[in-house]
């Protein structure tokens, strides 16, 4: 993989340089409330600026339907970034219409631009390749050269991700290089015990890579909105908590191979439920019940792993020489759901082994939830392209910037 390092060297000053970031922040309305991931990607964009190069940030935020919606304009991100730098960045109204050419057209030598939210068009991430390179072209025609530097999305074949980088000269930024050195390393030198803690909402993406742990951890825990996909099939009763209802059959089968095999599948034994979601805005008390595992109630969901799981995840924890962990255990967002997560990485932080927390929530989390970040091994800014980085899968964003 070229770096962005031989990209320097052979000049970038006066190119339009393309950087595919992760600016998927988390948002209260217009509110960012981690930028974890906006500073990620500063090392790069301040040395292309400093380069003289013409810089455009581009990135996807959140899961619009392939049209504009204002409730995930990337515009507070552009913000924030401006902020971080200490510069005018510019901000276009659209990714490749007029507004972002005429902002590109108008860039001084060492200025940031940032385009608009990659997914407000359908060929980010369309399924056909025609449709997708569609998109790619128009992105193509923005800019000289492109940089990868969005780790948190290199798992996506989508347009800026996979057939952008095909069309121009390409290298890996800083961020990416970073993350794939330390992930890189648990793979070719993993210890044991390896612990695997998932939690989190992206339910159908995360059972996924159940499949392949089960051949590499030597335990997995599980919680957040999956816990109740397992709960299930294990024949419990789960109220209105998020359930993958076409996955329980895979998760039935997860749960049988790992008895055969040996490997420690960990389900709550307890869970924080309420008949509501709580309102992440106000923080209005939310009054959970603790109720077991097997004894949800039908009129309610569930919200947090409870404080026996609590006791249990610490000591399954607590001997691990390895441990990469992904998705909060419930809402943290919320005070009354927060303890699951916070006992997690409390655990983290105690451990003696090698610790990764890989997610844009779950390092948010630790973040908002007062832990020094100095005390985990690696914080990634993938939760899904770190797992299956960790699968040892090939990921489009990766293999695009290979030469
Ligand atoms: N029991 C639950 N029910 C509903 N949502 C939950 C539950 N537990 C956790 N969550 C939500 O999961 C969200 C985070 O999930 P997600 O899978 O996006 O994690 P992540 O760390 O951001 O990983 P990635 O980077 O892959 O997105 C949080 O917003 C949290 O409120
Ligand atoms: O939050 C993430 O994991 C990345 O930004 C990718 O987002 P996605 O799961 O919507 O593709």
């Amino acid at each position: 993989m070229k770096t962005i390092d031989e990209l320097l060297s052979e000049g970038v000053a006066g190119k339009r340089v393309f950087v595919r970031a992760d600016l998927n922040v988390p948002l209260d309305g217009t509110t960012i409330t981690d930028d974890g991931r906006i500073r990620a990607v500063l090392p790069t964009v301040k040395a292309l600026a400093d380069a003289g190069a013409r810089v455009i940030v581009a990135s996807h935020l959140g899961r619009p339907k392939g049209a504009p919606d204002p409730a995930f304009s990337l515009a507070p991100a552009a913000a924030r970034l401006g902020e971080l730098l200490g510069t005018d960045v510019r901000f276009a109204t659209d990714t490749v219409g007029e507004s972002a050419r005429s902002t590109v057209a108008a860039l001084a030598d060492g200025q940031v631009a940032v385009v608009e939210n990659l997914r407000f068009n359908a060929g980010e991430t369309s399924k056909d390749d025609a449709e997708r390179g569609a998109f790619a072209d128009q992105l193509a025609a923005l800019a000289d050269l492109y940089i990868g530097d969005g780790f948190g999305a290199v798992h996506r074949k989508h347009a800026s991700v996979y057939d952008l980088p095909a069309r121009l000269p390409h290298a890996a930024g800083y961020l990416i290089a970073k993350e794939v050195a330390v992930l890189k390393k648990l793979t070719e030198d993993l210890q044991r015990p390896y612990v695997v803690a998932l939690g989190g909402a992206k339910v159908s993406d995360k059972l996924a890579v159940i499949d392949q742990l089960l051949g590499r951890a030597d335990r997995i825990l599980i919680g957040g909105g999956m816990a109740y996909t397992f709960l299930k099939a294990k024949g419990y009763e789960v109220g209105s908590s998020l359930l993958q209802e076409d996955q329980l059959a895979a998760v039935q089968e997860y749960l049988e191979r790992a008895e055969k095999t040996g490997v420690e599948l960990v389900v709550p034994v307890d869970a924080l439920s309420a008949t509501e979601f709580p309102d992440l805005k106000t923080k209005a008390p939310a009054h959970p019940t603790t109720v077991a595992a097997d004894a949800i109630p039908a009129d309610q969901m569930g919200l947090d792993i409870g404080p026996e799981t609590r006791k249990l995840y610490a000591s399954k924890l607590a001997d691990a020489a390895t441990v990469f962990w992904n998705g909060p255990m419930g809402v943290f967002e919320h005070p009354d759901y927060a303890e699951g997560t916070k006992a997690v990485a409390q655990a983290l932080v105690e451990s003696k082994g090698f610790t990764v927390v890989g997610g844009g929530d779950s390092a948010a989390a630790v973040r908002t939830l007062g832990f020094d970040e100095t005390a985990f091994g690696h914080i990634s800014t993938g939760g899904g392209a770190s797992l299956e980085y960790l699968e040892g899968k090939t990921l489009p964003g990766l293999a695009a910037l290979e030469d």
